[in-house]
């Protein structure tokens, strides 16, 4: 749609760019705007600046009046405080790209993956006031007319990509579509982190990062991270759109912004008389469509035979998904600042336990205040209810992002390091950090390098590897205090070693028998059961081992890769749970009573 007003070619390219209706459109437009004012987008740190300059035109003003304001919030340092980290951010939702947009006034280098290369996602997306004053912020009622009209407070994934993808293009974030993120190149030599991508040969594969966001949605979660679900309960929901032809008749029927049955029993009631449809609640907004949310109960359902995906509403729309957008982006700040990593863990951990409960009631009124910053969102939100040392060893998996604090050939060096002092040991050979592991051959090699003598290594058997592996285990925890990150049984049977927790345990190995080792005196053999064919899978702690490493509820051995540990006390993930109702507890968010015990 070119301005008939406009003579200046790069004026009417950037009318077509603010008015850009699909993604490819918006990117093919950009790109050639860029190109127009020889502006590249590669150069991230100055292009919105070079673009602002070689634009001069008076309609995009108000659009660079809006993202400077942003620019200058005080967090955000003049874009200094990342200036050196690069952030891969993967899925181009709402989520991801509105993160990219946050960490790219940081000053990072930010690139986004999305796997699909179109933006087709019609469903509506309820909008807190928080939301919409955000949005203003970033400049969306310039880029859709629309955007929250009178009492309008919804809008479409699909609209809401559209604006965050130009906000993002503006400063300067590179948006890759049509790639899918298939897992991580580790380091090696001078390199760093990598992805591994599909197409393989997509240049976004040489992308060396130091921060991964992973806002994919639905059920993706990359290998080595875990899936934590925000939802209390589950209810079975169903959405449906129509499309909307914007007829006369269409105009007038009204929106319902959210009807429950407690408050209109009449309605639902004459809903299942007419149609057999028994509905919990129902809303209904227009946009691009005629959408619908409606949470059925499950006898109608089955009934009905229509079930589809789980579904909550709770009408926190996408509410919760930029409160945790700008909570990783504070995260990635205070990485930038290089502030050590524990507590940056330890806040996050503090912060993420109130994400569930909010509300529009319970978060701060004052919208022109937000900033990444937690404490001008979250009303009386403490930053340090979640402690450093809590997070210590329960949260190895979150160790994954801070490994660039090693340098970048940090498990290469690890590796050697074990080769070294495992070479020449008969049937073994340490060719990787986790697979290598498994018969325990090499862990007494290990030891056995340190403290001769110990272990009798011509007495082992490679087909022994649960006995092998339960005697190293003792041996280092007993005499240099490094707890089993599982059982010897996992150890010597599960499908594969999971390498991160394999380089946390060899890690505090390398520690312990390097120089800052606290004591020299050899390790003396502990006791293993002697059966061969039946060893034991769960022996009782050696002794030296206090009995907190057993779990508070059941008992029973609890090893660092599944324990939680608050009020001095350790539990099993799966046993930390609330003694009303059964629900998983968080750190942070539960009530302990000293007395009972509960
Ligand atoms: N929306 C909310 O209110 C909240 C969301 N969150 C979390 O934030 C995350 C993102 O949310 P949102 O932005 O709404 O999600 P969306 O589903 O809208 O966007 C995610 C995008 O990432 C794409 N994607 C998935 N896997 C890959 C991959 N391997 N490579 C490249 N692209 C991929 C998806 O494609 P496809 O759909 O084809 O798989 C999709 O287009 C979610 O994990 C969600 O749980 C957290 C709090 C609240």
């Amino acid at each position: 749609m070119a301005n008939q007003n406009s003579t200046n070619p790069s004026h009417d390219l950037f009318e077509q760019f603010v008015q850009a209706q699909t993604c490819k459109e918006v990117q093919r437009i950009f790109s050639e705007l860029c190109h127009h004012l020889q502006v590249d987008p590669r150069d991230y740190q100055s292009f919105y600046t070079k673009l602002k300059e070689r634009l001069n035109y008076w309609k995009a003003k108000s659009l660079w009046v809006k993202l400077d304001k942003r620019a200058q919030h005080q967090d955000y340092q003049q874009g200094e405080v990342c200036a050196k980290n690069k952030c891969l951010v993967l899925g181009a939702g709402p989520c991801g790209l509105r993160t990219a947009i946050e960490l790219a006034l940081l000053g990072a280098h930010v690139v986004v993956l999305e796997k699909r290369d179109s933006f087709s996602r019609n469903n509506v997306l309820h909008l807190w006031p928080y939301t919409i004053y955000d949005l203003r912020g970033l400049a969306a009622k310039k880029f859709y007319g629309k955007f929250c009209t009178g009492a309008l407070d919804h809008i479409s994934i699909r609209q809401l990509q559209l604006i965050l993808l130009k906000v993002c293009l503006l400063l300067g974030v590179e948006v890759q579509t049509g790639v899918e993120f298939k897992g991580f190149v580790e380091p090696s030599g001078a390199t760093g982190w990598m992805a591994k991508l599909f197409p393989d040969n997509h240049p976004a594969g040489k992308f060396q990062f130091d921060v991964f966001i992973s806002a994919g949605g639905g059920s993706f979660v990359p290998y080595g991270f875990k899936r934590k679900e925000l939802r209390g309960k589950l209810a079975i929901g169903i959405t449906c759109n129509f499309l909307n032809r914007h007829t006369a008749a269409e105009t007038q029927v009204a929106e319902i912004s959210g009807v429950a049955r407690i408050y209109n029993q009449k309605f639902f009631q004459d809903l299942l008389t007419e149609t057999g449809i028994d509905l919990e609640n129902i809303v209904y907004y227009k946009d691009d469509t005629h959408y619908f949310v409606m949470t059925a109960k499950k006898k109608s359902l089955l009934k009905m035979g229509v079930i589809k995906q789980p579904f909550w509403p709770l009408g926190t729309g996408i509410a919760r998904g930029f409160l945790a957008a700008f909570d990783t982006a504070w995260m990635v700040r205070s990485w930038g600042k290089g502030r050590p990593h524990m507590e940056v863990l330890a806040e996050r951990e503090s912060i993420y336990q109130l994400l569930s409960q909010t509300t529009p009631e319970n978060t701060s009124k004052k919208y022109s205040a937000f900033s990444i910053d937690p404490a001008t969102r979250y009303q009386h939100v403490n930053l340090n209810s979640v402690k450093a040392f809590q997070v210590k060893n329960i949260n190895i998996i979150y160790s994954f992002y801070f490994y660039s604090q090693y340098s970048v050939g940090a498990f290469e060096v690890l590796l050697k390091w074990c080769q070294q002092h495992t070479a020449g040991y008969d049937r073994v050979n340490v060719k990787d950090l986790n697979q290598s592991w498994r018969s325990g051959l090499a862990l007494c090699a290990l030891i056995n390098t340190f403290r001769p003598r110990v272990i009798d290594m011509s007495s082992l058997e490679e087909s022994n590897a649960v006995y092998n592996n339960q005697l190293a285990f003792n041996l280092l925890e007993r005499e240099l205090g490094i707890l089993p990150i599982m059982s010897a049984r996992e150890m010597s049977f599960m499908g594969q070693i999971d390498k991160l927790s394999m380089v946390h345990y060899l890690t505090q190995i390398h520690d312990a028998f390097n120089e800052r080792t606290p004591t020299k005196a050899p390790l003396s053999a502990p006791k293993v059961n002697p059966d061969p064919v039946n060893p034991d899978p769960e022996p009782s702690l050696a002794p030296g081992i206090s009995s907190n490493e057993e779990c508070y509820f059941c008992c029973q051995r609890v090893y660092v890769l599944e324990r939680i540990s608050t009020e001095g006390k350790l539990f099993h993930r799966s046993c930390f749970t609330c003694h009303q109702c059964g629900t998983t507890l968080r750190l942070g968010g539960y009530t302990f009573n000293q007395h009972t015990g509960e």
